[in-house]
């Protein structure tokens, strides 16, 4: 007999359980992919869906073609730009994108196109804590502090922050990442203005050049005091060797420098091929006359410059900064020059910018700075700003960023292949988790991916994400994307595995089958559990439409589609028909039926695929059913 539980929606209750202070209000129905939120969530396109599935009725089509920003129905909304949703449905909200520092024109132009562009520089903390809730995007040079309060503030809304440069060491990234907001930037158009403004530095510190200048405007002539140290010969550190560093050393040799390079993570034939040896950190530091930095700051090369560090390198050494300040102590910095251990420094970046007016460090006379201008030409600048508006357009329109900094980048031919499977994931974490009896504490998931390609060529990131999102969503108030899935299962102490297997089948398809367990749980529905105790559920994509294949140890065919009954009979004639009508008088239009059964005349599992969700009377009757053992209803 039907259990009485099963005349509800399962976990009905847990969907009104307070918002977690990381969570806005959840998104409608549609499948929300890299954030959404009460105004202009992003989600899934369906292929011939409107956006508001909740008003409309879903598409017998469910393919995934590509990720929209889903309608807004907030006041701000203006005209909706061609390209930003071919779908059917209530008028679109044109994104707000904040721009808080100068960016170039063109890549405003861009920006313009798409949505409705607020400039304001030199906004405080507060100011940009209270203007940010009402932005969609923030674009951001090293100069706007992008706190976790800043996402706070936000209230969920914000999606996307673009950095229009390279490092992001002005960003929360955790907090964004927690708050499901994507992190993208503009990694390779100012590399070479950062490499010649470093070597604008060398040549000037080694000449005076920046000294010698003050000293003849004030009126003086000093050719003795200001005689430098030649270039040619000497040995320069390059401190990681990444895009900006590779192309300082090339440079430098090309002025007869003998170069050397540390970084933890460069692939040594990438240094050969410009003739560059990697050495350790010791050595590059205490080998080296010259030293110049380009490594990011993170928490491993904050203050790595410091006492103990000056204290190893070559008396007479001369330093150029165009990385980060933070990467120096500079106290540190300053006793080395009194010292003369360092006998020069060429900064352009700083611990705290602008530096303070008296700082030691800036007035120091073997010291030459510049205010953060490793990235200012005017060809630097027009690069960023077109690299970062396409990257911040592409994320609010939902496509997977090459730049996302805190998500994986996806590409589009992987992402286009795996879209079905992507919506057949969400929807049976979605069904797995229904399964699971109240009061379960769900803490393993195991996620089997069948396929015919070798494991390694399988990308199952996004299908993982989509599960948890599956899994998690229906059972609390967390949005769930591909940016901080992993987070939010890891926060809510979830363990997700995945097994690969090869099965004998169509290397074309990405994926035969993916299988979802969760175990240590008991079930609502007893034959949703496998022989081996766990809940279990497998489906496919059939005709590009996901299917659920089997539940337990039965087989099924069904389009996931819809809502979904499940009954467990008695196998035996008139079954089909019993419920049907029962559907029938209740005005409940059924779009599939499958029978599976394990042993002839004895059990059956019939899966229904409806409409509509029958209403109370009409699921009591189909407990009433003497056949009928237990059944449950399912919301995909
Ligand atoms: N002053 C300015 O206006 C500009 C500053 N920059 C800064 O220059 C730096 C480098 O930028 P890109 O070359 O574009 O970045 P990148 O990511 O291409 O290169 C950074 C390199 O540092 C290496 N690295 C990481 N940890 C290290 C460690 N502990 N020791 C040594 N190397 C380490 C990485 O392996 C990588 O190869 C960044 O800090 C960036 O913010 C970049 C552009 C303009
Ligand atoms: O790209 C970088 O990392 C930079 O430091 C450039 O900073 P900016 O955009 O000029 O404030």
């Amino acid at each position: 007999m039907a259990s009485s539980s099963s005349l509800k929606p399962i976990f009905s209750s847990s969907l009104t359980s307070s918002p977690s202070p990381h969570s806005p209000q959840k998104p409608s129905s549609l499948l929300s992919f890299l954030h959404s939120t009460t105004s202009t969530p992003i989600s899934l396109k369906l292929s011939s869906n409107p956006p508001h599935s909740n008003s409309h009725p879903r598409s017998k089509s469910f393919a995934v073609t590509n990720v929209v920003l889903k309608t807004d129905t907030s006041p701000e909304t203006t005209s909706v730009p061609s390209n930003y949703s071919q779908d059917l449905g209530p008028p679109l909200t044109k994104p707000t994108i904040l721009v808080s520092e100068k960016l170039g024109e063109k890549g405003l132009e861009v920006l313009r196109e798409f949505g409705h562009v607020e400039c304001l520089y030199d906004l405080s903390p507060d100011q940009l804590c209270s203007k940010i809730s009402l932005c969609d995007a923030l674009i951001v040079r090293s100069g706007t502090k992008v706190t976790r309060q800043v996402f706070e503030a936000s209230n969920g809304r914000l999606k996307v922050v673009g950095r229009a440069g390279v490092g992001i060491d002005n960003v929360d990234l955790q907090a964004a990442t927690e708050f499901g907001c994507l992190v993208v930037n503009a990694p390779t158009a100012n590399t070479v203005a950062a490499a010649e403004h470093g070597i604008a530095l060398l040549a000037a510190m080694a000449r005076n050049v920046a000294q010698a200048d003050a000293s003849i405007k004030a009126g003086k002539w000093q050719r003795n005091k200001y005689v430098g140290v030649s270039l040619v010969g000497k040995t320069l550190a390059v401190m990681g060797f990444g895009k900006v560093g590779s192309e300082v050393a090339r440079r430098a040799k090309g002025l007869g420098m003998n170069v050397i390079a540390h970084d933890p993570y460069a692939p040594a034939d990438r240094a050969r091929a410009l003739g560059v040896d990697l050495v350790s950190f010791d050595q590059a530091i205490g080998t080296a006359d010259f030293i110049s930095l380009h490594m990011p700051l993170t928490p491993a090369t904050s203050k790595v410059f410091n006492d103990e560090t000056f204290a190893k390198m070559k008396k007479g050494v001369r330093i150029v900064n165009v990385a980060r300040g933070g990467v120096i102590d500079e106290d540190a910095l300053v006793k080395a020059l009194d010292s003369g251990i360092v006998a020069q420094a060429a900064l352009d970046v700083f611990t705290k910018e602008p530096p303070p007016k008296d700082s030691r460090l800036v007035q120091h006379e073997n010291v030459t700075v510049t205010p953060h201008l490793g990235a200012s030409t005017k060809e630097a600048q027009e690069g960023v700003a077109i690299e970062i508006a396409e990257a911040v357009v592409g994320a609010l329109k939902g496509e997977l960023s090459a730049t996302a900094v805190n998500a994986p980048m996806v590409p589009p031919e992987v992402l286009s292949e795996l879209s079905p499977y992507v919506s057949l994931a969400e929807k049976l974490g979605r069904l797995a988790v229904q399964l699971v009896a109240g009061g379960s504490g769900i803490k393993s998931v195991k996620v089997v991916y069948k396929s015919a390609r070798d494991p390694d060529d399988l990308d199952t990131r996004l299908l993982r994400a989509m599960i948890t999102k599956g899994i998690i969503e229906p059972i609390s108030s967390s949005f769930v994307n591909l940016v901080n899935a992993d987070f939010t299962a890891k926060e809510k102490g979830l363990r997700i595995s995945e097994e690969r297997i090869v099965v004998d089948s169509s290397p074309e398809l990405p994926i035969d089958s993916i299988q979802v367990q969760i175990s240590n749980v008991e079930s609502k529905f007893a034959s949703g559990i496998s022989d081996n105790g766990d809940i279990s559920i497998e489906g496919k994509v059939k005709y590009g439409t996901p299917h659920l294949t089997s539940v337990g140890s039965f087989d099924v065919d069904v389009s996931l589609e819809g809502n979904l009954i499940l009954c467990r009979q008695v196998d035996q004639p008139g079954m089909i028909g019993q419920v049907g009508n029962i559907l029938g008088e209740h005005n409940v239009n059924v779009s599939f039926m499958s029978v599976g059964r394990t042993v002839l005349r004895k059990k059956a599992i019939m899966a229904i695929g409806v409409d509509e969700k029958p209403d109370k009377e009409a699921l009591k009757k189909i407990g009433e059913i003497s056949a009928i053992e237990e059944f449950v209803f399912l919301k995909l």
